[in-house]
């Protein structure tokens, strides 16, 4: 289904300007200034502790800029966390956590419509999970799991696509079939932001990305982006961080 909202192809949908993150006063991400466009494919990579996870919540307006900004341009977003912060044991069914897409048009405790059900049948279908619709989450497998939070991630519809870690622990079967759902999104003109890992797997399918090592190393078209030399200067920053550091890097001060 092509996407009709606001804005148009290649407009600047999230902007960040000198954005610091972090908690409390403690920095996790530093002086990020770049800019992704609407239609976009862009991984964020980066080694453990480098701020990814940090960064994808900001945009999801979970957290806010210690200083400086970060700006999206009205769009509807969907946010898919980390598994590990997941509480698996709630007892819910498969069809419950779907639903959790509709609750900005239907309300936390809206009564789903046939209407509803019918398109939360129709999303766990077309992501392998037909008929899961009342198994309990807690029975699940690893890859179910995220095929159900993917499903959930179809319902809402949104321009705007946040995943983080979306392919952890999963098998290639499963990685193949979620890697078409995004770049069918794509094609609908979405934009989605990814967390990954999986160097070979970036140049492959993300044609952008984000090189974090709690500042930018690099930020642009991923062949650019992903070079031995980036990837030395990010492995190089990581030895030299100090895990609890409380400051903050000036542009000045970081690796060159
Ligand atoms: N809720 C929190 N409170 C305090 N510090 C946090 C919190 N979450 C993360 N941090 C710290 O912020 C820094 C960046 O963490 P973040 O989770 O953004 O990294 P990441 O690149 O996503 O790591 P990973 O690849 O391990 O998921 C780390 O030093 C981490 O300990």
């Amino acid at each position: 289904m092509p996407l009709s909202a606001n804005p148009p192809p290649g407009d600047v949908c999230v902007s960040l300007t000198d954005a610091t993150i972090g908690y409390g006063a403690r920095a996790a991400v530093h002086h990020l200034s770049g800019q992704v466009r609407r239609g976009e494919l862009t991984a964020v990579v980066g080694a453990n502790g480098s701020g990814k996870s940090t960064l994808i919540k900001c945009i999801a307006g979970l957290m806010r800029p210690i200083s400086g900004d970060c700006r999206l341009s009205h769009l509807a977003t969907a946010y898919m966390p980390q598994q590990s912060e997941l509480d698996r044991s709630f007892p819910a069914q498969v069809r419950d956590v779907v639903a959790l897409g509709l609750w900005q048009s239907r309300g936390l405790l809206g009564r789903h419509r046939q209407a509803d059900c019918d398109r939360i049948a129709r999303a766990l279908q077309a992501i392998g999970l037909g008929g899961f619709e009342t198994r309990s989450i807690d029975s699940l497998s690893g890859g179910q799991m995220r095929r159900a939070l993917f499903a959930r991630v179809l319902v809402q519809d949104a321009a705007l696509i946040l995943l983080d870690e979306p392919f952890n622990a999963i098998d290639e079967q499963t990685i193949g079939d979620l890697l078409a759902l995004i770049h069918r999104w794509q094609a609908e003109g979405r934009t989605v932001i990814a967390v990954l890992h999986d160097l070979d797997l970036v140049r492959a399918h993300f044609p952008r990305s984000l090189l974090l090592a709690r500042h930018s190393i690099a930020w642009g078209p991923t062949a650019t982006v992903l070079t031995p030399e980036n990837l030395r200067r990010a492995r190089r920053f990581r030895q030299n961080w100090e895990k609890d550091a409380a400051w903050c890097l000036e542009p000045s001060e970081q690796v060159a």
